[in-house]
């Protein structure tokens, strides 16, 4: 197991291929001048760009796996928000899984919530373009999403079922546009005053009313379910809420933003590498912010890994 590993420059086998950098042009808000932030860092540091705009959602994970094939960029950048991103990795991952040598993987935050960004410290568009620049690398765990039929999806920082996934899958993506943060907030209130109380059941018989399973330490921005996840962990911490109903819902979404919510004790978190779920058919499971699939999955640290441009200071 490699820990914590910052590895060498690669940054070097692209100083004479370019950085190619997929980007969302519907993420976030104000992307357009974060991006050029981004980018007049990597102009002055001399590095070579080139941009490909998404047309559609899944067009990210199809031009990265096509990139990373051809083998033919010195990195892969995905510039947008977690659902670009997610989906940038899963192109990527599909390609290395087939045996493609893929070149690392970077990113650019344009999103709402950037939570893998701030996960790795380039929440920033300077500390982005900084982490690309300082060529140094790490290699992440992935969280893996597998439904009946065969699809696969990898996650970097969080899936969810129950309440979250509700959230996720009920939310405008204009009013999301226009509002930034507050629509999840909006989104969230209307969910509670709807909801219809569920339980899921794992394979190893118990039950919950919500299961988060965490990657990285953030959580919907810079909240923390699982204040002991780490991307360099080979496992997912599973939170396990055991209660139901709009009072206890009510409770935990209160806890999130003071930090309180692992504590409570109906929050039961503990480290897994296999977990499957079951529940009300076509009940959405969401991972990295968007809905991946629906009832039943089965989640599973992934056997490989994703080496992704990491900030300098990641050295701790
Ligand atoms: N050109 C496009 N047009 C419409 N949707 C797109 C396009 N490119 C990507 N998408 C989809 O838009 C969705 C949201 O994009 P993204 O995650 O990049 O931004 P965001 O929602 O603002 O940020 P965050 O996920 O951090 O909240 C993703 O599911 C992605 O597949």
């Amino acid at each position: 197991m490699d820990g914590s590993v910052l590895e060498a420059s690669p940054l070097s086998a692209t100083r004479n291929r370019p950085l190619r950098i997929i980007v969302n042009p519907t993420a976030g808000q104000a992307r357009g001048a974060r991006l050029k932030r981004s980018l007049d860092r990597l102009t002055a540091a001399g590095t070579q760009w080139d941009i490909v705009e998404t047309q559609a959602r899944g067009d990210a994970e199809a031009l990265a796996r096509a990139l990373a094939e051809a083998g033919e960029v010195g990195a892969i950048i995905a510039a947008g928000g977690d659902g670009t991103i997610n989906e940038a990795i899963n192109g990527v991952m599909a390609a290395q899984r087939h045996g493609a040598p893929v070149p690392p993987f970077g990113l650019l935050p344009l999103g709402t919530a950037n939570v893998l960004a701030g996960e790795l410290g380039i929440d920033t568009p300077e500390t982005a373009a900084a982490a690309l620049l300082s060529g140094q690398t790490r290699k992440i765990a992935l969280g893996l999403c597998e439904t009946p039929d065969g699809a696969r999806r990898y996650f970097s920082m969080m899936a969810g079922v129950g309440f979250d996934a509700h959230v996720v899958a009920g939310i405008d993506p204009a009013l999301k546009r226009r509002f930034g943060k507050g629509a999840y907030v909006w989104q969230t209130l209307k969910e509670w005053l709807a909801l219809k109380p569920a339980r899921y059941t794992l394979g190893d018989g118990r039950d919950a009313s919500s299961l988060i399973l965490a990657n990285g330490h953030f959580y919907a921005g810079r909240f923390t379910v699982a204040p002991e996840a780490n991307l360099d962990d080979p496992a997912l911490i599973a939170a396990r809420f055991t209660k139901g109903g709009r009072l206890a819902t009510a409770l935990y979404a209160a806890a999130l933003p003071f930090g309180l919510l692992p504590h409570l004790p109906s929050v039961k978190r503990e480290r897994i590498t296999h977990v499957s779920v079951n529940g009300p058919a076509g009940e959405p499971v969401q991972a990295d912010g968007d809905t991946i699939a629906t009832l039943p999955v089965t989640f599973t640290l992934a056997p490989e890994r994703l080496t992704i441009f990491a900030a300098p200071r990641a050295r701790a």
